[in-house]
């Protein structure tokens, strides 16, 4: 299988190299496309890499049949439509850490630049103006520098700024004062740190509750003459607000990376002497392209070949450890619930996944959702996968319950999908055995242990004599081989199960004829 790579924005050459460097991937470099090619395009494509600046709508999500992830080669994702994707089933994957150190050391340089005034005395000398008196700046040492949101970037430059001999205040709705004492920094409110600070940076994503957090309000709040940086995204910092901010000389000067809409064209705000700005370069290193690029490179691979990602953007992320504790039951949990879905064709209304054993000790959420995606995917098709399977059962109205138990009924672990439909329960359970793979262990209250693999037959049936040679001889007059055999009682002469293994599928007037045996009750296919 070839997996088809659409790479839509400039990325690192030497980033891109794992995804060069494997088999099954074709990669199509296509920048600068329209929003009109780019719809062309993408229904031919399983994954898209990014940046920042194509623009992943809903209507481009949803015009891509095949697409199963969206790299982002950078941290923020506001230029893709995480909603659609997850509803779409399209996994988002982020490299949130390959360019922290480029967009800190990016924001000390606009931070530098702005108070000495680099930039415009750099322009005056191109025009041959030699002017000293004009470009007095202001020292770092000694100013409060003011941190709205201290994530990666934020701390890195809170470090950066004590090595400055600044005094930093932050706010981060995840920054207690404890996590400031020991990071020697000090901690306040939005409001406190506006009030405080001779700088303010700004270094939260852009979401709907950080949309315009700068605003006139906000540079009320702040000194007189403070200087504003914007490293992270633009909409954060209301444009107008701040134009008419530094007009009424409330605020001194900005250093903007990033602006509302971009590529910039004209900007009011780059009229303005006390602006400088770049476009758009925070992340523009060598250093953190190519780290990027590795990085989404990586995930996408990975994600192609039905592996877990390392940075998900749209399903909970699951550290590296817990990962590969959990990796080994990926496929037990996706035939469970297949399992399950073949069973009937009554509505199922609820499921419960029980973890026992070895795995009531691990994060099981990633399993959950892949037994929901076994479950949904007989119906839902191929549509259906990790990413969007909890969102779709909701949608159909499923409700799942995730338990640990300590009933592990002697094995080492246990993995027990129940469902419930209007005509009653059913219930399979699995385990991993040591070196041997999955097993079914139990199908309703039947002991069992079937590979769950390949085409099977379930037959409900009366405990008696000649039952199973019939059914033995009815599949050998219809040329089909059984490969193995199990067979499971409640007491003798009571209902019966029997669980064949065969090498074909059957047809549905084979099953009909299976039924219509003598002491035969039910037979169902459940090709696996
Ligand atoms: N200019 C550029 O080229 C680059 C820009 N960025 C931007 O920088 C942003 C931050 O990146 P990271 O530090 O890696 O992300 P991060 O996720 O590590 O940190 C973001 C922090 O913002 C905080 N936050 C969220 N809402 C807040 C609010 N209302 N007030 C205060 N804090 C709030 C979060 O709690 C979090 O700690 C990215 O989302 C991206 O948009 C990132 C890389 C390069
Ligand atoms: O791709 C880029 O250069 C922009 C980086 C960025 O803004 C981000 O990572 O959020």
């Amino acid at each position: 299988m070839t997996y088809k790579v659409l790479i839509s924005d400039p990325l690192s050459e030497d980033g891109i190299f794992p995804l060069r460097e494997a088999g099954d991937v074709e990669i199509v470099l296509e920048t600068d496309l329209s929003k009109e090619l780019l719809l062309e395009r993408i229904p031919d494509f399983d994954a898209l890499l990014v940046r920042s600046q194509t623009q992943v709508t809903r209507e481009v999500i949803e015009q891509a049949a095949n697409l199963k992830v969206i790299g982002r080669a950078g941290v923020g994702v506001d230029n893709i439509d995480l909603e659609a994707a997850t509803e779409n089933g399209v996994i988002v994957v982020n490299a949130p850490d390959g360019n922290t150190n480029s967009a800190a050391e990016h924001t000390m340089a606009m931070l530098t630049s702005l108070a000495r005034k680099i930039p415009q005395a750099f322009y005056a000398l191109k025009q041959n103006r030699w002017d000293r008196k004009k470009y007095v700046g202001v020292e770092l040492k000694g100013k409060t520098l003011g941190i709205i949101g201290l994530g990666r970037i934020g701390a890195e430059v809170a470090a950066r700024a004590k090595g400055q001999r600044m005094n930093v205040i932050a706010y981060d709705p995840f920054l207690t004062e404890e996590k400031a004492e020991n990071m020697g920094i000090g901690y306040g409110t939005f409001a406190e740190v506006l009030q405080a600070a001779d700088f303010i940076t700004v270094h939260t994503p852009l979401l709907k509750e950080t949309k315009h957090i700068i605003n006139k309000e906000a540079f009320a709040m702040m000194k007189d003459g403070v200087q504003i940086v914007n490293c992270a995204r633009g909409g954060i910092i209301d444009e107008d607000a701040l134009y008419n901010a530094i007009v009424e000389k409330k605020v001194a000067g900005a250093a903007l990376d990033v602006f509302e809409q971009e590529p910039i064209h004209h900007h009011k705000l780059l009229e303005l002497p006390e602006v400088i700005a770049t476009p758009h370069l925070g992340a523009s290193t060598i250093e953190a392209q190519k780290n990027v690029a590795i990085d989404v490179s990586h995930d996408v691979i990975t994600i192609l070949r039905g592996g877990l990602a390392q940075s998900p953007v749209n399903i909970p992320s699951v550290p590296q450890e817990v990962m590969k504790k959990i990796e080994p039951y990926f496929y037990l949990s996706e035939k469970l619930g297949a399992f399950l879905a073949r069973l009937g064709n009554e509505v199922v209304e609820e499921i419960w996944i029980y973890y026992a054993g070895d795995l009531a000790e691990i994060e099981v959420t990633p399993l959950t959702r892949n037994t929901v995606k076994g479950l949904l995917k007989r119906h839902l098709g191929d549509h259906v996968n990790t990413v969007n399977a909890a969102f779709l059962a909701e949608k159909k109205g499923i409700t799942i319950h995730e338990q640990k138990t300590s009933s592990t009924k002697g094995f080492t672990n246990l993995l027990t999908v129940e469902t419930k439909s209007k005509s009653g329960k059913r219930k399979v359970a699995g385990t991993l055995l040591n070196g041997l793979g999955a097993r079914i262990v139990k199908v309703d209250h039947y002991s069992m242990d079937v590979v769950p693999e390949g085409h099977m037959v379930l037959i409900h049936h009366k405990d008696q004599p000649g039952a199973i040679g019939r059914v033995g001889s009815l599949l050998a007059k219809n040329d089909v081989n059984i490969a193995t055999m199990q067979v499971g009682r409640t007491e003798i002469g009571g209902d019966a199960i029997m669980m064949l293994v065969i090498d074909k599928q059957l047809e549905q007037h084979e099953l009909d004829q299976l039924q219509e045996l003598t002491d035969i009750y039910h037979a169902t296919a459940v090709d696996l």
